[in-house]
């Protein structure tokens, strides 16, 4: 979808604000009324027929009004809900291709702010801000003309008041521009804090930092109520200052109609209407100038949608990724989270199509990023990968994921059915499919013990699973994908036996089938057999070959081996 055609108002939305508009003018025509009813009873031509005519049209204009009303709100949230729905879908889309490396970059709460809060504020715009500043610009408009066609000094004293607007928003879109995009930006690291507290309750509790004893929480709201509050109180004395301009209108226009009714050019009926219609007038005008406000406002969070919108995607081409083999090749590859900070440091080796390579070394050795960087997470920094042959920094993301399974250590599931869950997998999945990829990854067995058995929904991301049967989920989902490529971060450390073993097993059920298979192994005794293992030691590979060649070697492998046949024994 083009981003352009994303904000193209909808007929809806139009209908909506000329209903609003209209609406005004029909409450404004009762001032005319009026005026009609003050010169019949001050002409004594005020009788029964009049009243009767005159309630007439008063309940008559009352209805028109409700119907309009009625009408054009319910098209005006119709019309800002379609837009923000295309504003939403647009993101979702958007935010699949935007690079990972964004993610981690403290972005999500910014994203999560702007898909929901800024996307609200937007449609607030549409299905309120527009229709009522419109609504009273037009009423404005009618009652200062109104005015002009009775006394048209008096009409003018309105309209330089009205002007008036112009320097007053002029001073207080100045002081939006600089604390309201200030505010927007605190409450999205409000977001993401709050995100992260309620994601890390468990432990937060566990460490007895929960509730107020939280500081990052604490603190990102004790900062949004300051800007609140700065906010306000720049905001509000420019509000205010014009709201005592506006309002002096009243009496300058008192004062300069007096003459002309002392001297007898300007009726008593036309007075007394041209000494009310002031305060109306400034009534509007103070509305127009706190919606314009709270519209320049709310317009920070169209900029901040515009900006998401904007961020650069994923590049590389969408074609299928065909490659005859699936050997990979890191050629001198380098990576760094964090500019300046190398994490890989001119990486070079070869994993075999079809065959089993395992990746060992010490904690933050860049062991994962390898695998991260197979799967296009994230772009290397220099050097070049290829699969098959073909380096993947031409090929979209999500075309090289399509040959890829990844089991990891974070497994993430969805609020949704067992079932559904693995047929994340490969969505065109039976159900039968699934229940055999379950069998193969020892999980067949809890899941029918469940209550609905595969129909068992799993609670927000799984949390009714023990670590071990969510481990065995996410292997019946690389068994099911059955691709040819195979990510595996071995992590049995923190199962019991009884799970740690059922894991193994799935594992091992996993391997059976011809794939090439990137495995990062924590304990060595599980590698002993692999094709190829490389030894990763700050962000360089320092050995590689197997395990009888690196226990001849004598060097890091063979010291590693050695210490964990020592603790085992
Ligand atoms: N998203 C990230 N942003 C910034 N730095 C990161 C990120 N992920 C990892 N790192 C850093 O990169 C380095 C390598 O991390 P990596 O996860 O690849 O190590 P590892 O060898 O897999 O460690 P472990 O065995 O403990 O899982 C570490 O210093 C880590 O702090």
């Amino acid at each position: 979808m083009n981003p352009n055609n994303v904000w193209k108002k909808n007929r809806e939305f139009y209908i909506g604000v000329a209903g609003t508009v209209l609406e005004g003018l029909f409450s404004g025509s009762l001032f005319m009324l009026l005026y009609s009813v003050m010169r019949f009873l001050w002409d004594g031509q005020f009788d029964m027929n009049r009243v009767l005519v005159l309630t007439g049209v008063i309940a008559f204009i009352f209805l028109l009004r409700i119907l309009i009303y009625s009408y054009g709100y319910t098209k005006a949230q119709i019309g800002g809900a379609k837009v923000s729905k295309n504003i939403r879908l647009f993101m979702g889309d958007h935010l699949k291709r935007i690079p990972l490396s964004r993610f981690t970059q403290g972005q999500t709460g910014d994203y999560i702010n702007t898909i929901t809060s800024d996307v609200n504020n937007y449609e607030k715009i549409l299905t309120h801000k527009i229709g009522d500043i419109a609504k009273s610009f037009a009423l404005s408009l009618m009652l200062i003309v109104f005015v002009m066609t009775i006394y048209f000094p008096a009409g003018l004293i309105l309209l330089i008041a009205d002007l008036l607007l112009i320097p007053g928003l002029w001073l207080s879109f100045r002081q939006v521009a600089k604390y309201g995009k200030e505010k927007n930006d605190i409450c999205a690291e409000n977001v993401s804090s709050i995100v992260e507290y309620v994601s890390g309750i468990q432990t937060f509790r566990a460490y007895g930092v929960g509730g107020l004893k939280n500081k990052t929480v604490i603190h990102a709201m004790q900062e949004f109520s300051r800007i609140s509050f700065v906010y306000e109180a720049k905001v509000l004395p420019i509000g205010a200052g014009f709201g005592i301009l506006s309002w002096l209108s009243c009496p300058v226009v008192i004062w300069t109609a007096y003459g002309p009714w002392a001297a007898g050019t300007l009726d008593t009926v036309s007075y007394l209407l041209i000494c009310m219609l002031p305060l109306f007038c400034a009534k509007l005008a103070n509305s127009i100038f706190v919606d314009l406000t709270s519209y320049k406002n709310l317009m920070i969070s169209k900029n901040k949608i515009m900006a998401v919108m904007k961020e650069p995607e994923e590049t590389g081409s969408m074609e299928p990724l065909q490659a005859a083999s699936h050997e990979i090749v890191f050629d001198h590859v380098n990576f760094s989270y964090v500019p300046g900070e190398p994490v890989l440091k001119q990486a070079s080796f070869t994993v075999p199509d079809q065959k089993l390579t395992a990746i060992v070394g010490d904690s933050g050795s860049g062991k994962s990023t390898i695998l991260n960087l197979i799967a296009k997470y994230y772009e290397v920094s220099g050097g070049t990968i290829s699969i098959g042959g073909r380096p993947i920094n031409h090929v979209a993301a999500e075309r090289v994921l399509d040959q890829i399974s990844m089991v990891d250590q974070d497994v993430f599931l969805f609020d949704d059915t067992v079932r559904e869950n693995i047929r994340h997998a490969r969505p065109d999945a039976t159900d039968a499919e699934i229940e055999v990829a379950c069998r193969e990854a020892n999980c067949d067995g809890f899941i029918r013990k469940m209550e609905r058995g595969y129909d068992t929904p799993i609670g927000e991301n799984g949390n009714l699973l023990s670590g071990g049967e969510r481990q065995r989920l996410s292997i019946a989902r690389a068994i099911l994908k059955n691709s040819p490529i195979l990510l595996l971060d071995e992590a049995t450390a923190s199962l019991d036996i009884e799970n740690e073993l059922a894991v193994k097993q799935a594992i091992a059920n996993l391997l059976k089938e011809k794939k090439t298979v990137v495995m990062i192994a924590h304990t060595l005794s599980i590698v002993k057999n692999a094709d190829q293992i490389l030894v990763v030691s700050d962000g360089r590979i320092t050995e590689a070959g197997t395990h009888e060649e690196l226990l001849a070697k004598d060097g890091k492998y063979a010291a590693m081996w050695n210490a964990e046949q020592q603790l085992s024994a």
